[in-house]
């Protein structure tokens, strides 16, 4: 059972995955996209050593570790022309605009800022899947190697709360998926507000809130796999 917001959760190990979004150079590095895109990422080297250690316990329970990265190829095609509403409202695909220096740079697949953090490299066991949207069930296998596990809970950590994982989180719940957030394992892209609201939103509409030390006291007591 895992304590929560707005009640407990029961979650089975076998049936839970710990989605991690996005956390790439462009989301929680000096220099990467949300930083040379006016962002404050300050609280994101906190948030890494959080899923740090959610991702230990997780794997020492037999929880499976899923990890998406964001972006496009290298032409950009992937994030579509203006004909696309993301080429609109897209802040990387903005800011290269404005920068054309960062053309080629930002979000895109074979460079750093595509690149997971050093901190969160993938261990053996885990699966790592790649998405064009913020939207971690769009165009993505997520549902079918979620369904072919029999994976139901879905635990989220990552960057940012208000934009990818609360994204990731509505749509898995329109697909039948029960998610909770670790809120301090996440990282907001705007002011605090829109962290407390897309907290809110999740807590009282979508799914559930919880921390890290909920998680590790609930998952931490379980045998090793
Ligand atoms: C703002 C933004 C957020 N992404 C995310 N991973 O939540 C973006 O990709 O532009």
């Amino acid at each position: 059972m895992l304590p929560a917001r707005p009640e407990p959760i029961p979650l089975d190990p076998a049936r839970t995955a710990v989605i991690v979004i996005d956390m790439q150079n462009a989301y929680a590095s000096k220099g990467g996209y949300l930083d040379l895109a006016g962002f404050d990422i300050g609280g994101a080297a906190a948030c890494i050593q959080q899923i740090k250690g959610v991702l230990e316990t997780a794997r020492e329970a037999g929880v499976q570790v899923i990890y998406f990265q964001n972006g496009w190829d290298d032409q950009y095609v992937e994030a579509g022309g203006p004909g696309s509403p993301n080429w609109w409202k897209s802040n990387a695909l903005k800011t290269m605009r404005a920068k054309p220096e960062l053309q080629g740079k930002l979000l895109a697949r074979g460079q750093w800022d595509y690149e997971l953090v050093d901190e969160l490299a993938p261990q053996p066991g885990d699966i790592c899947l790649h998405k064009t949207r913020y939207s971690g069930f769009f165009n993505s296998q997520l549902d079918s190697v979620l369904r072919s596990r029999n994976i139901k809970n879905l635990v989220f950590v990552g960057i940012a709360t208000n934009v990818c994982v609360e994204s990731t989180l509505r749509d898995g719940f329109f697909l039948e998926y029960f998610g909770t957030v670790l809120e301090d394992a996440t990282h907001q892209a705007g002011p605090d507000f829109v962290q407390k609201a897309a907290l809110y939103n999740i807590e009282t509409f979508f799914g559930w809130v919880s921390t890290v030390a909920d998680f590790k006291g609930a998952f931490g007591q379980l045998a090793p796999k």
